[in-house]
């Protein structure tokens, strides 16, 4: 019992301190865009906070199968912890890319929220995770996102005569109602069927 309860305090200390460091990133995300420091985080206040322990174990053949399939996240900002090596990016050219292990590092991972209200400034990274022969591999992910009802647009103050709204205005129940509508929502990403067909 007593190691539960110390579990559950250090599990809800990290929540906490991961849900500073997001209004903190969202802060310098929004002044890196020109726009008021508090506008991402005005937009995401009452939103949601997920923290996901996922768990990789060792495999005895990992060059057949993949940890979790390529996918971007749907919500703001993501904030791993990773035990071990294994997660992996696509660079602009379309390659893997290995995030290397460095010990208490936290990866920051931009997701379709942030993507769609920098009007594609920023873009949501496309990740996967590999397994590994011998190592079972453990990520704590900190996945937040806007609330559920909460329409999601570019900001207006990113929006003038050049440039005109790339993405179509969505919530987070949107995407919910996307992925249960569709057999393999791993297909298309949510975030392209908002895209608007000039961009
Ligand atoms: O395990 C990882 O490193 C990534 C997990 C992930 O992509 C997710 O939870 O969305
Ligand atoms: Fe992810």
């Amino acid at each position: 019992m007593l190691c539960v309860w110390a579990v559950k305090d250090k599990v809800g200390k990290y929540a906490e301190a991961t849900h500073l460091l997001h209004k903190q990133l969202l802060e310098a995300i929004s002044e890196s865009l020109g726009l008021e420091k508090n506008y991402l985080q005005e937009q995401s206040e009452e939103g949601s906070q997920v923290i996901a322990v996922n768990c990789y174990p060792s495999c005895p053949e990992p060059e057949v199968t993949l940890g979790m399939p390529p996918h971007s996240d749907f919500g703001s900002l993501t904030i791993l912890l990773q035990s071990s090596e294994g997660l992996q990016i696509m660079d602009s050219n379309k390659n893997w890319v290995c995030v290397p292990y460095i010990e208490g590092a936290l990866i920051v991972q931009l997701g379709d929220q942030v993507e769609v209200m920098s009007n594609g400034i920023y873009k949501s990274v496309i990740h996967r995770v590999t397994v590994n022969k011998h190592v079972k591999r453990l990520s704590f992910a900190s996945l937040h996102s806007l609330p559920l009802h909460k329409k999601i647009s570019p900001a207006p103050e990113l929006l003038d005569g050049d440039n005109a709204a790339a993405y179509g205005e969505f919530s987070f129940n949107d995407f919910l109602n996307y992925i249960s509508s569709i057999d393999d929502f791993l297909q298309e990403r949510f975030i392209d069927t908002l895209k608007k067909s000039s961009s």
